[in-house]
C-alpha cells in the first residue's frame, strides 16, 4: 500500500462539510477465517482529534483502510462527510499517513511534494504545507538520506496537501523522538484549530492522552472502551497498594492475612518482600496491613492509563462476549 492517500485528482471545488467527519456502523472485515474487524461503530466529528489505540493486530489499520476507501467492509457502512470514503478521497476531503513504504528514495523531499501535488490535482499552498510540517530545512535532501522523523514529516506534508478536512494517521509519529513528536502534534493542533478532524492510530498511550480529545480502544476487532482520557482511566477498577513486608514467606501468607478483605482484591503480587495489591477498598486493606502485619512503607496509587489499557485488552475471551459497542461519542464505557 502506498504511504500517502494519493486520491484521484478532482476538478471539484470546495464542497461544504456535511455531517460527521466519519460515521461508521457495524463494520466487519475478514481475511479468510480471521475477523480482523468485528462490528465497529465509530464516529468522529469535525474539530475532533480521536486516538485509536489497541495492541498489535487489533484491527486499527484495517478500519482506517476502510475509512480511507482503500478497502470495502464485508458488512456495515462507512461515511466520510456523508459521502462514500472513495468519493470523499476523490474530493480531497481526506488526507492520510499510512504505516510504511511508499516514498521514493531517489527523490528529494521537494520533488516528492511536487509530484504528489501534481498527481492530486487542485491548488496547493505548498509553502504553508512546508511550514506546517517543518520540512523546509530538508527540502533538497533525498528521501533515502532523511531520518525516520524527517520522513514522517514529509508524510505529514503529503497528507496536508489539498487542505483535507479529515486526516487519518496510522502511527504517524513512529520513530520520532519526544521533541519531534511534540512539534508534530503542535502542527496538527494548529491545523485542526478550526473544524478539521483527525483520527490517528497509535501504540503510545501517553501520546493519546496528551494529544487526543477522545480515545477509542480496540481489541480483536472490537471497541472495548471509548471516551476522554479521564473517562477511560476511570474504567480501571481499583487502587494499587504497595508495601514492604519483612520476612514474608510468599503469596500464600499474604493471601491468608488478607482474608478479611478478600472480596475487594483484584490482584495480588509478591516479589520477595515487596507486595503489590490491587483493591477496591484501599483504606481497609491499608488499615489491615498496618495494624495486623509487619508490612510498612505503604504506597497508594491510582491505576495508570497503562494499567487500564492492559486490563481492557488483556483477554480476548472477555472481548468475544461483547455485543454492540454503541457509538463512541458519549461517556466512556467498557463493553464487557
Ligand atoms: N491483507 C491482509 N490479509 C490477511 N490478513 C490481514 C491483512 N491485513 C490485516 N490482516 C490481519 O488482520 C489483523 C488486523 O490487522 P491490522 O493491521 O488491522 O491491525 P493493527 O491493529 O493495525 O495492528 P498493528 O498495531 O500491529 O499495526 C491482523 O491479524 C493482521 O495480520
Amino acid at each position: 500500500m502506498s504511504t500517502t492517500a494519493l486520491a484521484p485528482s478532482s476538478a471539484a471545488g470546495p464542497i461544504p462539510a456535511a455531517g460527521p467527519a466519519i460515521e461508521a456502523t457495524g463494520l466487519v472485515k475478514s481475511f479468510g477465517a480471521l475477523r480482523a474487524v468485528d462490528g465497529i461503530d465509530l464516529r468522529v466529528d469535525p474539530g475532533e482529534i480521536v486516538a485509536f489505540l489497541g495492541p498489535n493486530g487489533a484491527g486499527k489499520s484495517t478500519t482506517l483502510d476502510i475509512v480511507l476507501g482503500f478497502s470495502s467492509p464485508d458488512a456495515g457502512t462507512a461515511w466520510v462527510f456523508g459521502r462514500s470514503p472513495g468519493q470523499a478521497a476523490s474530493e480531497l476531503r481526506t488526507g492520510a499517513i499510512l504505516q510504511e513504504g511508499g516514498l521514493l528514495p531517489d527523490y528529494t523531499v521537494g520533488q516528492t511534494l511536487q509530484v504528489v501535488a501534481a498527481m492530486r490535482g487542485g491548488r496547493h499552498d505548498i509553502p504553508s504545507v512546508l511550514d506546517l510540517a517543518g520540512i523546509t530545512p530538508v527540502l533538497g535532501r533525498k528521501v533515502a538520506k532523511c531520518s525516520g522523523g524527517e520522513r514522517q514529516r514529509l508524510r505529514l506534508a503529503l497528507a496536508l496537501l489539498g487542505n483535507p478536512d479529515l486526516m487519518v494517521l496510522d502511527e504517524p509519529t513512529a520513530g520520532m523522538d519526544v521533541t519531534a513528536r511534540r512539534s508534530f502534534w503542535a502542527a496538527i493542533r494548529e491545523r485542526t484549530a478550526g473544524d478539521k478532524a483527525v483520527l490517528f492510530a497509535t501504540h503510545y498511550l501517553q501520546e493519546a492522552a496528551d494529544f487526543a480529545d477522545r480515545i477509542v480502544i480496540i481489541s480483536r476487532g472490537r471497541i472495548v472502551a471509548s471516551g476522554s482520557v479521564d473517562e477511560v482511566r476511570a474504567l480501571g477498577q481499583g487502587t494499587i497498594i504497595t508495601a514492604t513486608w519483612p520476612g514474608l514467606a510468599g503469596a500464600a501468607e499474604l493471601e491468608a492475612e488478607l482474608a478479611p478483605v478478600r472480596g475487594t482484591l483484584a490482584d495480588v503480587a509478591v516479589h520477595g518482600e515487596h507486595v503489590e495489591i490491587r483493591t477496591t477498598a484501599p483504606d481497609d486493606v491499608a488499615r489491615l496491613l498496618l495494624t495486623r502485619t509487619p508490612a510498612h512503607h505503604l504506597g497508594i496509587t491510582a491505576l495508570s492509563l497503562d494499567d487500564v489499557f492492559a486490563e481492557l485488552v488483556k483477554d480476548g475471551e472477555d472481548v468475544e462476549d461483547v455485543k454492540g459497542t454503541g457509538d463512541v461519542t458519549g461517556t466512556a464505557r467498557r463493553t464487557d
